[in-house]
């Protein structure tokens, strides 16, 4: 086997958990806060960068929903998804789910379609230029009341055949997934796939209704379900990935130190864990850069890697075909990398 820096860069993998808004980079921002006449309250590239010390979840939203100001246009949007799938692509990213926060820009003024429009046009144009499939999951944020998130889905009634799935995220604490169970019982019946973030700040309680009232198939983050040994068992039972985020969970001091994630603790159980990214420009890192972190405060061995890439793929919202193809490529880049 390679050093481990170079097993991760050689490895296939899916992205499951990228916030698209999430990977505006600073030089971006102020590019487009120039090209759309939006004011910062950073005149610089180094002073968003400073902005960039967060306490917790609701520091970093703080800087997050000013920061997404910038993007108004389809084209902002196009060109947002087309960087970030290039640098995705890069790290040998094959298949992306990508997260993305309408609220954000309609509260502005921004039309729902325009943000789809551009996005979905990103995710097609990468599929014929980079060979990479990609497809978008659009979030309710759970700081608003269910009402805002029922809107929110009426509006992408209309866009039903590029969107795969919905989401639930932004400020946990205080908004329990019990508070959207009707909206996410409307998206089921309308046909799609449903996550949530649970357990990143939230305690086990939030992962526990995030499985049984709103039905999810994979849970964002789920960090603080360790502290339940009946929910980690269910999760393993069942198969119900977590897609973990190790250097957001740092920056968020969701965790104080690397070596304490959770992550090892969950595969030893048998829980199916994939490693993301989150929001690679506010957090230091894009999916690789969270690999070779955790995997080195870990100390995971080179078969622990293999394994959590070949999860992303079982965790894909994919086809059994387009499983079993992406699953036989991967087997065969794993051969290649040793
Ligand atoms: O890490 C996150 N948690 C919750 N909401 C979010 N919205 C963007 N990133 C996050
Ligand atoms: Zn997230």
């Amino acid at each position: 086997m390679p050093d481990r820096d170079l097993l991760i860069g050689r490895l296939p993998k899916c992205e499951l958990h990228i916030h698209i808004e999430g990977s505006l980079e600073p030089d971006m921002m102020v590019a487009l806060a120039r090209r759309n006449n939006v004011t910062l309250p950073w005149d610089s590239v180094e002073a968003v960068r400073r902005a960039y010390r967060f306490g917790s979840l609701q520091d970093f939203l703080d800087v997050y929903y000013v920061g997404m100001s910038v993007l108004v246009t389809e084209q902002d949007f196009y060109d947002l998804a087309t960087a970030y799938l290039r640098r995705a692509h890069a790290d040998n990213v094959v298949h992306v789910e990508m997260f993305f926060d309408p609220q954000g820009h309609t509260s502005r003024g921004v039309a729902f379609d325009t943000v789809v429009n551009g996005l979905h046009r990103a995710c097609r144009d990468a599929r014929e230029t980079l060979g990479l499939s990609a497809s978008l999951i659009m979030c309710f944020l759970r700081h608003l009341d269910e009402r805002d998130a029922e809107r929110t889905l009426d509006a992408a009634l209309a866009h039903r055949e590029r969107i795969v799935g919905v989401g639930l995220d932004s400020s946990e604490q205080g908004h329990p997934p019990e508070k959207f169970r009707r909206v996410f019982a409307r998206a089921r019946d309308a046909g799609f796939h449903l996550f949530a973030h649970a357990g990143e700040e939230g305690p086990p309680a939030y992962v526990w209704q995030a499985l049984d009232v709103l039905g999810v198939r994979r849970v964002d983050h789920g960090n603080r379900a360790v502290e339940d040994e009946a929910l980690v068992a269910r999760l393993a039972r069942d198969r119900v990935p977590l897609t973990m985020c190790p250097l957001s969970n740092l920056r968020l001091r969701v965790i104080d130190d690397l070596v304490h994630h959770p992550l090892r603790r969950m595969t030893d159980k048998g829980v199916a864990v994939t490693v993301n990214s989150d929001d690679p420009a506010y957090f230091g890192g894009y999916v690789n850069d969270n690999f070779r972190a955790v995997a080195a405060s870990l100390d995971l061995a080179p078969a622990e890697i293999v394994a959590l890439a070949r999860t992303s793929f079982e965790a894909a919202m994919m086809s059994a075909e387009e499983r079993a193809r992406a699953l036989e490529r991967f087997e065969v880049a794993v051969r290649e990398a040793g």
